[in-house]
């Protein structure tokens, strides 16, 4: 299926580029909106960003654009894969051209003071324009180099969803929806957390059975603060929640696992940040989930912990002396306190 008009795609990193590529492979015109002109330019005339998937072929039927103002009046769907940092201020000025417009963010991250989502910043922004979400396991390198791929779309609005199913569905890449667009994001960006922690675990060779005890209760600390926040719990057992936990705690492709590994290695955070080089969206969630967790008294060790060592001096030994020491608990206790 091929649309009239083309597909905008706002940000030229890592996944705004995958993205692209899969819509164009879907045989649908694609507009990457990138705020960098040279970038722009490399790309068009070499078909690679000299930037971010080192390797991999921009699709012939993606056009590398730089005016916003353009890309957004020309689009009916739009993708914005901008970090969390720069959505609001990338996007507010242009706010009168998105009324009616189908806005899909594929952004991982929660806004600093506002504690916001990046589709409740899209709603302040546009209050007349469908919105939704994409999130998942979706590493950008392995979607473009074809991995078997799942993903979900969620929104209200029915007919976005089946609209991205239809662009983005393809051979390699499989799209499911869902009505639960805040737990489906909310779990996309607290993920991010743990992903930190489980590279520093990678880093000090633990096990396996250390691995799978902090997903597991990375899993019920990340619910337990959804489900204060009034998200459902069930989606945290899907592609979004468990799904997206899973393959950045365990892929040392994940930037926020690469963050935490460094860290591991005795690095500093800002070492780790600045080799990196890419977006890392997991240390500002901490210090915007630490806060907030305290605000509503949410029981989360892990975030509690990790903010210790990366902001309040204390070391990695005493923090995993402290957690491992804590309180007895029961499993799964936030379905039922009791869990039994
Ligand atoms: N890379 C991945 O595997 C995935 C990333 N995401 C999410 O997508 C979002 C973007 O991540 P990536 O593309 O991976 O990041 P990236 O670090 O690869 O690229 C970020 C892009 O945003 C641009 N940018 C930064 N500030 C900007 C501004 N003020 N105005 C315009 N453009 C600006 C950069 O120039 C760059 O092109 C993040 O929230 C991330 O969590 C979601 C799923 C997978
Ligand atoms: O969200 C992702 C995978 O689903 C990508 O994770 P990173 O941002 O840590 O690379």
């Amino acid at each position: 299926m091929t649309e009239q008009q083309p597909i905008a795609v706002l940000g030229g990193g890592s996944f705004g580029t995958a993205i692209s590529n899969l819509l164009a492979e879907n045989g649908q015109q694609v507009r990457l909106w990138m705020r960098d002109a040279e970038q722009a330019e490399a790309i068009r005339t070499t078909r690679e960003s000299p930037r971010y998937l080192k390797g991999v072929k921009v699709h012939a039927g993606v056009e590398p654009v730089t005016d916003l103002a353009e890309t957004l009046a020309g689009s009916e769907l739009i993708f914005v894969a901008l970090p969390s940092s720069a959505l609001r201020a990338a996007l507010q000025p242009y706010a009168g051209q998105l009324a009616g417009k189908r806005l899909v963010s594929l952004t991982k991250g929660i806004e600093a003071q506002s504690f916001k989502l990046m589709s409740q910043i899209l709603e302040d922004i546009a209050p007349q324009a469908h919105i939704g979400v994409l999130s998942g396991p979706n590493l950008a390198r392995e979607i473009a180099e074809h991995a078997l791929t799942a993903t979900v779309v969620a929104s209200e609005d029915e007919a976005l969803c089946r609209h991205v199913q239809a662009v983005l569905h393809g051979r390699t890449f499989r799209v499911y929806a869902s009505g639960d667009r805040f737990g489906v994001e909310l779990g996309g960006a607290l993920k991010n957390v743990y992903a930190i922690i489980a590279g520093m675990a990678a880093a000090l060779g633990m096990g396996e059975n250390t691995k799978s005890m902090l997903i597991t209760r990375a899993l019920a600390e990340m619910t337990r603060f959804a489900v204060k926040l009034g998200a459902n719990p069930m989606t945290f057992l899907g592609l979004a929640g468990v799904g997206d936990l899973i393959v950045t705690c365990s892929s040392p492709k994940s930037r926020n696992f690469q963050v935490g590994f460094a860290l591991g290695e005795g690095r500093s955070l800002e070492e780790a940040v600045t080799r990196l080089g890419e977006t890392a969206e997991g240390v500002n969630t901490l210090k915007v989930l630490k806060a907030k967790a305290e605000e509503l008294q949410i029981y989360m060790p892990l975030v509690a912990g990790l903010h210790a060592i990366l902001f309040e001096g204390r070391t990695l030994a005493q923090v995993i002396e402290a957690l491992m020491r804590g309180e007895p608990k029961t499993d799964v206790d936030f379905i039922s306190p009791q869990g039994f």
